[in-house]
């Protein structure tokens, strides 16, 4: 098909995993000519930040790539990055009384115990995992063939038809009852991953679900160095130009360019310290939740079509501490014997944490290593601030505490409705896709899908977009 010039330039809003993978993909698609300025008002990374304790950096927001997340393998080889494996350790399930479940050093062992507790609930919840994981790969094929979505709904419906997409409308926990999983599997083993991954119950959608029982899965990683390592090698690897400047307003106006033709642009007004400055835009890319609390932007003279408050992300924090732990708390067994490196909870409102677990520096190649005194950094997820007499209680003694909070993903509530992803005519939004799921590839996915979506746009080739059928189509093609 021919091709209409190449914009002069292009705005993306969020220097996160989706700004910069978009950065990295809409330079592959428009060419080396157009202009790209990302705009960032805190850190690039956003999401994805270390803390430091006494010297070390630690992953305090996105840490775990699953080994079948295909962009986030991608951008780590095309950047030339190290990866590590993401920690393992033994796991126990507290429930605010006992460890209703403890994991052994062997295989078999834990097989056993499994089957015990729970038949074989443990290995069908694997199956159904692994089932809607095969349906989610067909993105990766879909995309190499340069195929874009103008919804998140037509994306997910693409994958698995109406049953995928359904997956949004109900709660995991219906979805598992309904398959015939039991109450005490689905409290002592499904609830207590949902708690560490996502600070909130079983009634989350089960899109959701599915994604954060796939951390259960083995050959988890991590970047060596720390995850943002990709977020900043991805803005060098695109060529774009970093503006460190929060943005207030886009409004669309009609300038006449170098050609003499009026032509449609956004303009972006953004704020560099106190001075407010603005430039002019063919195509712009919102890469951050358009929340009132979390990115503060206006739109003037159109009305997206989109809530301003739509959507409500949940708080967590996270607490890394330097310290011994009062194993006690979980265990009668003498503190040598305990052995659990991760503890994560039923949902019961009287415990304070969601997890606790031990965890490696961003730069440690194999499992945590004790300080010279023997002691752990501990990694904590709770909903609000943990005070100092709740550390106190968790731990024998401690030398070092950090807190960092976080609006950190949408507070899922089935049914979902996404946000659209076409603001505006050339105006696109790629968090809308964490309704269905909040990750670091689920990001990189809406940031493919956007560029893909931007330039067939511009081009006017609407035979790439939304097309049905592509799965059966797309068989038989290498
Ligand atoms: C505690 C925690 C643990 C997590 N664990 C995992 C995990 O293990 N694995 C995983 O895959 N995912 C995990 N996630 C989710 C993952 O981190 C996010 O889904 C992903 O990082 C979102 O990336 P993003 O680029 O879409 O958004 P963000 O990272 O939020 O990026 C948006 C950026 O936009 C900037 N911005 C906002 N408004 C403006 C403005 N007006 N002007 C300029 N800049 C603006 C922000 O400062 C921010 O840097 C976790 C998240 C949290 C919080
Ligand atoms: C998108 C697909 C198919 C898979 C992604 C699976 C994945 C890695 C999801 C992450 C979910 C999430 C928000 C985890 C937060 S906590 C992570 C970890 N347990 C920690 O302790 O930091």
């Amino acid at each position: 098909a021919e091709l209409r010039a190449p914009p002069d330039k292009i705005a993306i809003i969020g220097a996160g995993i989706g700004g910069t993978s978009a950065a990295y993909y809409l330079r592959q698609k428009f060419g080396k000519d157009v202009k790209i300025d990302l705009f960032e008002r805190e850190e690039v990374g956003g999401r994805l930040a270390t803390m430091m304790v006494q010297g070390q950096d630690y992953e305090a927001g996105g840490s775990v790539i699953h080994p079948l997340n295909l962009h986030m393998k991608r951008f780590v080889k095309d950047l030339g990055l190290s990866t590590v494996q993401a920690s393992g350790g033994l796991l126990g399930i507290y429930n605010g009384e006992t460890l209703v479940f403890e994991e052994s050093n062997w295989f078999i062992i834990n097989m056993i115990k499994l089957v015990w507790r729970y038949g074989f609930q443990s290995l069908r919840m694997h199956m159904w995992v692994e089932d809607v994981l095969d349906k989610f790969m067909r993105i990766y094929r879909y995309q190499s063939h340069d195929y874009a979505f103008s919804s998140v709904e037509k994306l997910l419906h693409a994958l698995g038809g109406d049953e995928f997409l359904g997956m949004l409308n109900r709660t995991l926990l219906e979805t598992l009852q309904k398959a015939g999983f039991s109450e005490k599997f689905l409290n002592e083993m499904i609830a207590p991953v949902m708690r560490v991954n996502y600070g909130q119950s079983t009634d989350i959608n089960a899109f959701v679900g599915a994604v954060s029982l796939s951390c259960s899965d083995s050959g988890l990683w991590a970047v060596e160095g720390g995850n943002k390592l990709v977020c900043s090698g991805l803005l060098q690897a695109s060529k774009s130009n970093l503006i460190s400047g929060s943005v207030m307003y886009i409004e669309e106006k009609t300038k006449t360019k170098h050609t003499g033709n009026p032509t449609k642009v956004y303009e972006v007004v953004y704020q560099i310290g106190t001075e407010t400055r603005s430039d002019f835009y063919d195509i712009v890319l919102v890469a951050t939740p358009l929340n009132r609390k979390m990115s503060g932007i206006t739109f003037l003279n159109f009305h997206p079509p989109i809530e301003e408050f739509h959507q409500y992300y949940q708080n967590i924090v996270t607490t890394l501490v330097k310290g011994e732990l009062n194993t006690s708390i979980f265990s009668s067994r003498p503190i040598d014997k305990f052995g659990l490196s991760t503890v994560l909870t039923t949902d019961n409102s009287d415990l304070f944490i969601n997890s606790i677990g031990i965890v490696s520096s961003v730069r440690e190649k194999e499992n945590p290593e004790p300080s010279t005194d023997g002691t752990y950094v501990w990694k904590m997820f709770s909903q609000e601030t943990l005070t100092k007499a709740q550390i106190v209680k968790l731990f024998l003694s401690y030398d070092y505490a950090v807190k960092k909070p976080w609006l950190a993903y949408p507070r899922y509530k089935p049914p979902e409705k996404c946000p659209s992803i076409i603001l505006h005519d050339r105006l696109y939004y790629l968090n809308g896709i964490e309704c269905a799921a909040s990750a670091m590839e689920m990001s990189a996915i809406a940031a493919h899908n956007a560029a893909l979506l931007a330039y067939h746009r511009w081009n006017g080739h609407t035979d790439m977009i939304d097309q049905d059928g592509l799965y059966e189509k797309l068989k038989t093609e290498l």
